[in-house]
């Protein structure tokens, strides 16, 4: 009699929970539908819980080449996914042919310098990283220049089998300008970072894969598939904690080692006082799914 007492009332709260999230969906969809009027990107929702949201860079007849408009609209898309409490994860990806074939060379090639400092150049660039949700980058085709640096700012790289990594600025007759030297660095060593860049030579999804730039490689079909499905996976852990987990990845890249555990040891001892980290350990010794509330 307790156990189907227990049953009803775990049905009830399975069904006041769903209830709970639908206005979130709505919210999700109310982005997606009332931001599509785009001209250089989509937006959609994905996943069984639709609180996946994929950006797909869309300007096909110039490679995706990153013009400040498609840059404008990608931060403005990435700040309304990033404020939609519904979305857990972002996907950014782009054709089959280019991830993005670069910065647009045609718009940039007219600017002095002092139009680079005046202008603030590459000032709408960081948005990506800037982001507190976790973004895959999930890259067919062609990743190049700030094609590149735009998936590396990104928290997680899917390269499909044919996907090409470069850093080709060299042979324009200028260098990387939005991270190409700092996280190529950090991400693959000295020695490779320098061959790419010096040479500016392109490299296969599966050398990427080896160097460490890339963490898997899949048939180009199935890319975009496996990168929802690994935001979706994200997506069921307390969106909360996956924030603090982010930053705190994101710090070994920015400190040394010791202030970077301390860090760490904070962020951890601070997980004690949001709610999820009771239910998480709660749900385990209960042996039952955790119901994380982002809080
Ligand atoms: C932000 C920080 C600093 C960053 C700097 C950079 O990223 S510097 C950039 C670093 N990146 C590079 O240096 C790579 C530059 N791109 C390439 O080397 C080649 O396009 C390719 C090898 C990727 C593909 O060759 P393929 O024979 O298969 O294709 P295709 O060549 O025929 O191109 C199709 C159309 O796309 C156009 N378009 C393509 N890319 C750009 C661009 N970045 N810009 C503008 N347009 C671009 C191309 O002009 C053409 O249009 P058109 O003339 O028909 O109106």
């Amino acid at each position: 009699m307790a156990n189907i007492a227990k049953l009803i009332a775990g049905r009830a709260q399975n069904v006041l929970q769903m209830a709970a999230r639908q206005p979130q969906l709505a919210t999700a969809s109310r982005f997606a539908s009332t931001a599509n009027n785009w001209e250089y990107i989509k937006t959609e929702v994905a996943g069984e819980k639709k609180n996946v949201a994929v950006i797909t860079l869309n300007r096909p007849k110039a490679l995706n080449a990153l013009c400040n408009g498609l840059m404008k609209e990608l931060s403005t898309a990435l700040q309304g996914f990033g404020k939609d409490s519904s979305i857990a994860a972002i996907v950014l990806t782009g054709s089959e042919k280019a991830f993005a074939a670069g910065a647009d060379i045609k718009e940039m090639a007219p600017n002095t310098y002092s139009q680079c400092i005046q202008g603030n150049f590459l000032n709408d660039w960081t948005e990506v990283a800037r982001t507190q949700k976790p973004i895959i980058a999930a890259v067919n085709g062609y990743a190049l220049g700030g094609g590149n640096e735009l998936a590396m700012m990104c928290d997680i790289i899917y390269a499909g089998e044919k996907a090409k990594f470069g850093q080709p600025e060299i042979a324009l007759g200028t260098i990387p300008g939005a991270g190409g030297t700092q996280r190529l660095a950090r991400a693959v060593g000295k020695s490779n970072a320098m061959e790419i860049c010096l040479t500016g030579n392109m490299v296969g999804a599966q050398q990427a894969q080896q160097m460490g730039l890339v963490s898997k490689v899949f048939p180009p079909d199935q890319l975009l598939a496996e990168a929802i499905k690994t935001a979706e996976k994200i997506g069921t852990h307390s969106n909360l904690i996956i924030q603090l987990c982010k930053e705190a990845v994101n710090t070994a890249y920015e400190t040394t080692l010791q202030e970077g555990l301390k860090f760490e040891r904070r962020t951890f001892h601070a997980t004690f006082s949001t709610a999820d980290r009771k239910e998480g350990m709660q749900a385990f010794v209960e042996k039952r799914p955790a119901q994380f509330k982002n809080e």
